[in-house]
């Protein structure tokens, strides 16, 4: 799991690793640079002009280090200095006395200079003004400068942050518009959310050895998982293992015309492992269930066409209610009877999630430690608005500690919500699984993980980082156009072969 540190605790994880590791600030610059070349060799051809705008701090440093290693590599470099009032940092200043050819390195300290500055013959320009130093909103000078190299078409890559970001925080102002960011040790809050990928473009980090032992006494609520986050949750199989001890579900999905919510849930249910299944369903749709999904059992409604009688949950480890039920008024008082009987946590999905948020009052009735997983279009419906992405984070942690359960919030990276505050952001998925239906393939892995006996947080985490890996997985084969979510289902067991 990768701790998301706020950008003061990343100048105090800097300054600690100075103080404590054997090596120098100078150094450290040097390691960095020496990383985003490394990745930068392995990415863009020799043959491309490169840009480099470094500001005067130490992620103009950064830059610094990066155009003289640039050099060494053949690559044809052109710096730009933008000097505004604050001063070189030590480090900056370095770095600028090792540069040999001077003449490659251009100075921009007012508005004369910026415009006879010509960025447009750079195929490649690197953003290296402003890193997680920034303090306030990037205005004069520095903002026309972020504004010209937005306008060029180079391919844009920032160092470490987007100038103009702030990690932590909503950002106002100008920001520089990344196609890519390589960014330095650990990942940034805001790259996570959706309102600023048009400025972090795609990113990676890259480590630069800062102190383990500092990063791991950081106290902080945000997490990224990895792959060995969820390697490590991962329950075997035991030799005497049946069918009645690995987890027995009940599916309540689908209803008349919408019956491939409940077929894709219950697929990928048994896929992730689970003994036994139930599905219940409307009575004009058992043949289709039954056909569909031949290892689940069904259970029939008394009505025709949508869910309005609530089976019983006895001797059931798991429920999972919601994708394509409809809202109908019996269909609502069918589901709160089982919210009125269910002892267990349960995994709440889709319209389940509308009939909460229109019907408040069973908010109160569902059983702690459940699990919602809207996408964001239904956790509107549940919340309000928010004014911005960190706004949304907040309410969808206030959310989790209000009904004392676990939110997964759908998207590029979906987040998860505990009561405690936690939030654990998912690092698979792919666009390609921006397609009808790869909810409700979610929906039936978390309530088959929690069928099997994970705990509510680690089916979710499990459930999410699988789902996302699986897509991975399919993305390769299909293409991102032409994924579709029984796909995600047909490499749940490639996705679980790579994991263990
Ligand atoms: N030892 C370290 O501290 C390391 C730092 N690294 C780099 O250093 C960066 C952080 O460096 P700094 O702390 O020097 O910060 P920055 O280089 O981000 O910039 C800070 C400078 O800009 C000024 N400033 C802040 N906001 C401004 C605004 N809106 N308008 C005008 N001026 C503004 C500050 O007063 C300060 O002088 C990281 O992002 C990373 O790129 C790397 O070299 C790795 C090692
Ligand atoms: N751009 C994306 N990158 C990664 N995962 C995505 C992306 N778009 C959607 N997903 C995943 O696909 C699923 C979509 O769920 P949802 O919106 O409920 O779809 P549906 O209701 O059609 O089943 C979620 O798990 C989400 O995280
Ligand atoms: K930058």
């Amino acid at each position: 799991m990768l701790k998301i540190l706020t950008a003061e605790q990343i100048r105090a994880l800097d300054a600690h690793t100075i103080m404590n590791e054997p090596i120098t600030s100078v150094d450290l610059m040097e390691r960095a640079g020496q990383a985003f070349v490394s990745w930068f060799c392995r990415h863009v051809d020799v043959v491309q002009t490169v840009g480099i705008i470094c500001g005067t701090g130490n992620n103009g440093g950064d830059g610094l280090v990066i155009a003289r290693l640039l050099l060494t590599y053949n690559y044809k470099v052109k710096v730009w200095i933008v000097r505004g009032e604050s001063k070189e940092s030590t480090d900056f200043t370095a770095n600028l006395n090792r540069i040999a050819t001077k003449h490659l390195v251009n100075e921009i300290s007012n508005e004369q200079e910026l415009s006879s500055s010509d960025f447009t013959d750079c195929h490649v320009l690197i953003d290296a003004l402003f890193g997680t130093g920034l303090s306030r909103k990037v205005v004069g000078l520095q903002e026309a400068v972020i504004k010209k190299m937005n306008d060029t078409t180079a391919y844009k890559i920032a160092v470490d942050v987007p100038s103009g970001l702030q990690i932590d925080k909503p950002s106002i102002g100008t920001i520089f518009k990344a196609d890519f960011t390589l960014t330095f040790q650990l990942p940034k809050l805001a790259f996570l959310l959706p309102e600023n990928f048009q400025y972090v473009g795609n990113w990676q980090v890259v480590r630069i050895g800062l102190d383990k032992k500092f990063i791991e006494t950081s106290d902080t609520k945000h997490f990224l998982l990895e792959k060995k986050d969820v390697k490590a949750i991962l329950k075997p199989r035991n030799k005497f293992d049946h069918k009645g001890n690995n987890g027995k579900a009940l599916l309540i999905a689908g209803s008349y015309g919408k019956m491939g919510a409940a077929i894709l849930a219950a697929r990928a249910a048994m896929r992730t492992g689970l003994g036994l299944l139930t599905t219940h369903v409307p009575s004009a749709c058992l043949t289709i269930i039954q056909n569909s999904a031949p290892e689940s059992m069904a259970s029939v409604d008394g009505h025709e066409h949508y869910f309005t009688t609530t089976p019983s949950c006895e001797d059931i480890d798991a429920v999972g209610v919601g994708p394509g039920i409809g809202l109908h008024n019996e269909t609502k008082r069918a589901f709160e009877k089982l919210l009125q009987q269910s002892k267990k946590p349960l995994v709440v999905d889709a319209d389940a999630i509308t009939l909460l948020a229109n019907h408040p009052s069973l908010l109160l009735l569902l059983p702690p430690q459940s699990i919602l997983t809207p996408h964001p279009g239904e956790f509107r419906r549940l919340v309000g608005d928010w004014a911005n992405d960190f706004d949304r984070l907040e309410k969808q942690k206030n959310f989790s500690k209000q009904i004392g359960g676990i939110v997964v919030l759908k998207g590029a990276h979906t987040s998860i919500t505990s009561p405690n505050g936690k939030v654990y952001f998912n690092s698979s998925g792919n666009p390609g699984m921006a397609t009808a239906g790869s909810g409700d393939v979610l929906t039936g892995m978390i309530m088959s993980l929690l069928a099997q006996g994970y705990k509510p947080l680690d089916a979710a985490i499990v459930g999410v980082f699988l789902h996302g890996w699986a897509g991975d997985l399919a993305v390769r084969k299909m293409g991102e156009i032409s994924l579709i979510a029984s796909d995600i289902i047909d490499f749940i067991p490639p996705a679980y072969h790579d994991l263990r």
